[in-house]
């Protein structure tokens, strides 16, 4: 029987995305099909393994609408076929691919499969049909959710929501040859999802209203969401071929945006991360990562519960380990909490839960001496972060790796107390450690390629994205970070209210300003930092000017905040007032504005009002201008890495691709103009004066971003 058979490979060597060859093959493979009369049905599926992720993202830039819409020519010609068409999609069938499997008679995919339409997420819609046949597969409340969000869909959700006909356990093409056998002969006409109506709701205009407002606001200013849904929307209104020049026209006008450039600038920008090169040559091609069968955690506490829920997650025994009976029980109760939180979170996407390995939770530093990676998260004190690494290097075995989760601290000066410098690293995840996706990979004058290597396989194999960056105060983020938080507060002395800086910055696209933020994470952890280094607090020498430290502009009211017990949400005041302590409900303070005013009184600040340019100026012109001292230093190897820190650890709109990214498409003459004029006009804050190598790029022409990194290489190998 399977003469009468043809299995079309999509022509796919490793990964699977549709070029236009890849396109054209397939268009020739169905005609031929089409024309033999000895093919009685066809089986499509990819190939080693995977069936497709869509098109090839590289093209985008450089083809024309033609090449484009063949692809959906390709799904029609398919759909129309009178032979039984199956998709037989093994293990992921995305964008294109999935648009592929929808003009396919019947589909079906293995166990471990996934399948979705992720172009929302790289700025675009599916734009092979996919907005108006999979509404009237699913039905439209279940479309808009894939199409809008992007998610991956479980092989087990697909069969329930009826995107696929079968899931079978092992090989999805033996599978549909025998379905293409017992459907052959049957008649096609109910299977083509053009010919279908929409599913009808019984309130749908009432449907569509609501979940376009949802849409509109979870996409914080992203246009392709609320792209998606209006092509999706035009499937319920529209006759097919209407809704199929629809969805064309609609996703031209996301291609063209510079929000998909961004976006897929970001995707790429990411990926790029694996690939790490430090100054010294050492690479990710030639560093070997040591294997991490055991690992630890020091200190349960903000940081220390969400990093052994992520080791667990990828399947690490974890020894987790706290200074006293009490503070230990605290921590276990919280990892535990984390843990049922997530066996929950699986049950309710229809995974099976897997058997939680439980940590074992110990006082005893005995416990750590065969484990091979340490990962420790005690208070951010160097003294105490010195006498644990100490210690550590006399329990572990001399082949352990050593990591901290400072946010701040000399890496150096943390391995220079070890018997092992080569084997200290900075491992730096962000809060909540279990759910954000960065980790900043810190190497120190010693650190070794090999454990940079384990560090970043560790991150990948927790879900995260590791960036390997050099060793100086804050690192990348924190030190980009500290100048945003300085413009905010240096605005809100000169006449801003916080609530107004905010807004300026949620309308760029965060979730929260700074302000907000600040009360989030607690007013105390900035102070504590701020105690730490001298510039508040008992050790402050007597006589310093309130508003000036080293003759560099201060904001003291951050730390007048915190004296007042004023430590943000926690406490139910900070820069806004909550509904309780604890409380999520932020209202603008009265108390505060009329502080803010005595304030400015006391320290004869005239109020002026700033204007909304001049608040997302200083704020992000300031971060980037320090993005672009650090790329100078050698502390980021290029700004695509600035970019991933800030998109995935600070909540930086993605649609904007990061600072860095952001700054190029305002453009660098722009930038440097406006930070020269707001250096003049406040001389005491240094961090506003232009970085030399900003005016570097500025004095080349402002050569494109990509070649960013080759400047600052020629310019320190002239050192
Ligand atoms: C008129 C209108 C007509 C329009 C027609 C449009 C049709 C359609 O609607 C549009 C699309 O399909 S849009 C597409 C919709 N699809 C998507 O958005 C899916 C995007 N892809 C993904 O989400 C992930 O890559 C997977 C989950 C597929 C695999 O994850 P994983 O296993 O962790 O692997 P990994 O590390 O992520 O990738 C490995 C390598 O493959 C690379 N690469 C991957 N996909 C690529 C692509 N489509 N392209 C190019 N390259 C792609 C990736 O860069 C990396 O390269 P490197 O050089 O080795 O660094
Ligand atoms: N909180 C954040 O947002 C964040 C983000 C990234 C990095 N960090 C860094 O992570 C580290 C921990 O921060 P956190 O916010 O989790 O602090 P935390 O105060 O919430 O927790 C610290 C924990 O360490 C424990 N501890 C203190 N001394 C110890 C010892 N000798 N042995 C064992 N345990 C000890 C404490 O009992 C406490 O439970 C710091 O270096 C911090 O800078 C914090």
């Amino acid at each position: 029987m399977v003469d009468c058979f043809q299995t079309l490979h999509t022509h796919f060597n490793c990964l699977i995305y549709f070029s236009p060859v890849v396109t054209q093959a397939l268009e020739r493979d169905v005609n031929q099909a089409n024309s033999d009369p000895t093919v009685k049905a066809v089986v499509i599926c990819g190939a080693n393994g995977k069936f497709s992720a869509g098109a090839d993202i590289r093209n985008f830039a450089n083809i024309g609408q033609s090449k484009f819409s063949s692809l959906e020519s390709v799904v029609s010609l398919i759909e129309k076929s009178d032979k039984p068409m199956v998709a037989a999609i093994e293990d992921l069938a995305f964008g294109g691919g999935l648009e592929i499997a929808l003009g396919c008679h019947y589909r079906i995919a293995n166990m471990k499969a996934r399948v979705g339409l992720p172009e929302v997420t790289i700025g675009l819609l599916p734009g092979a049909g996919g907005t108006q046949r999979l509404p009237r597969l699913i039905g439209v409340p279940a479309a808009i959710d894939i199409i809008t969000t992007g998610r991956h869909v479980p092989a087990t959700e697909a069969l329930k929501l009826g995107i696929l006909d079968e899931v079978v356990e092992e090989n999805p093409i033996e599978a549909a040859i025998n379905l293409a056998q017992r459907v052959t002969g049957q008649p096609l006409g109910p299977r083509r999802l053009c010919l279908k109506e929409v599913p009808k709701l019984p309130n749908m205009e009432a449907f569509l209203d609501e979940a376009r407002l949802k849409v509109k606001k979870r996409a914080n200013g992203q246009l392709s969401p609320q792209m998606c849904f209006e092509a999706v929307r035009a499937s319920v209104y529209l006759p097919f071929a209407e809704g199929i020049q629809k969805e064309k026209q609609l996703f031209m006008y996301l291609l063209s945006s510079g929000q998909s450039k961004a976006l897929q600038y970001a995707f790429f920008a990411q990926r790029a991360m694996e690939k790490w090169v430090l100054p010294n040559g050492a690479s990710w091609g030639t560093a070997d990562p040591q294997p991490v069968k055991k690992a630890a955690v020091i200190g349960l506490g903000t940081m220390g519960r969400g990093i052994v829920a992520s080791l667990l997650k990828a399947k690490i025994p974890v020894v987790a380990l706290e200074q006293d009976k009490k503070q230990l029980e605290v921590g276990k109760a919280a990892v535990m909490a984390l843990l049922e939180r997530e066996a929950l979170k699986m049950h309710q996407n229809g995974q099976k839960p897997k058997k939680p390995i439980v940590p074992h939770f110990t006082l005893d530093f005995g416990a750590l001496k065969d484990v091979d990676l340490v990962i420790e998260a005690v208070f951010e004190e160097i003294a105490l972060k010195k006498e644990i690494f100490h210690k550590l290097s006399v329990i572990c075995k001399p082949e352990a790796l050593l990591g901290t989760n400072t946010s701040y601290l000399d890496i150096d000066e943390i391995a220079s107390v070890t018997d092992r410098p080569h084997k200290v690293i900075g491992i730096h995840f962000f809060s909540p450690a279990h759910i954000m996706k960065l980790v900043e990979i810190i190497y120190g004058q010693q650190t070794s390629p090999s454990a940079i290597a384990t560090a970043m396989s560790l991150a990948k194999s927790m879900g995260k994205i590791g960036v390997v960056v050099g060793n100086c105060f804050g690192f990348v983020g924190n030190r980009m970070l500290t100048h945003y938080y300085d413009q905010a507060y240096f605005l809100i002395e000169d006449g801003s209210t916080p609530e107004e800086v905010d807004k300026v910055l949620q309308e760029f696209g965060f979730k929260m300003g700074p302000l907000r933020v600040g009360d989030l994470a607690g007013l105390d952890v900035g102070w504590r930092i701020r105690k730490g280094k001298g510039q508040t607090g008992d050790a402050l020498p007597p006589g310093t000017p309130p508003r000036h430290r080293d003759g560099m502009r201060y904001s003291p009211i951050p730390d007048m905040l915190c004296e007042m017990g004023r430590y943000g949400e926690k406490t139910g005041k900070g820069w806004y007032l909550y509904d309780k302590p604890g409380g999520k409900i932020a209202q603008p303070d009265p108390w505060l504005h009329g502080f803010l005013s005595d304030f400015r009184r006391t320290h004869n600040i005239t109020a002026r009002t700033i204007s909304q340019d001049e608040i997302l100026e200083r704020c992000l012109y300031s971060l980037a201008n320090e993005g672009f001292r650090i790329l100078s230093d050698g502390i980021a190897s290029c700004p695509e890495a600035i970019d991933t820190i800030y998109i995935n650890g600070y909540a930086w709109p993605r649609h904007t691709g990061g600072p860095m990214f952001y700054t190029s498409q305002v453009g660098l003459p722009k930038v440097l103009a406006k930070l020269q004029e707001y250096a003049e006009a406040n001389p005491d804050i240094p961090s506003l004066q232009p970085s030399p190598f900003l005016q570097k790029l500025v004095a080349l022409g402002s050569p494109p971003l990509k070649e960013w990194a080759s400047h600052v290489r020629s310019q320190n190998s002239k050192l």
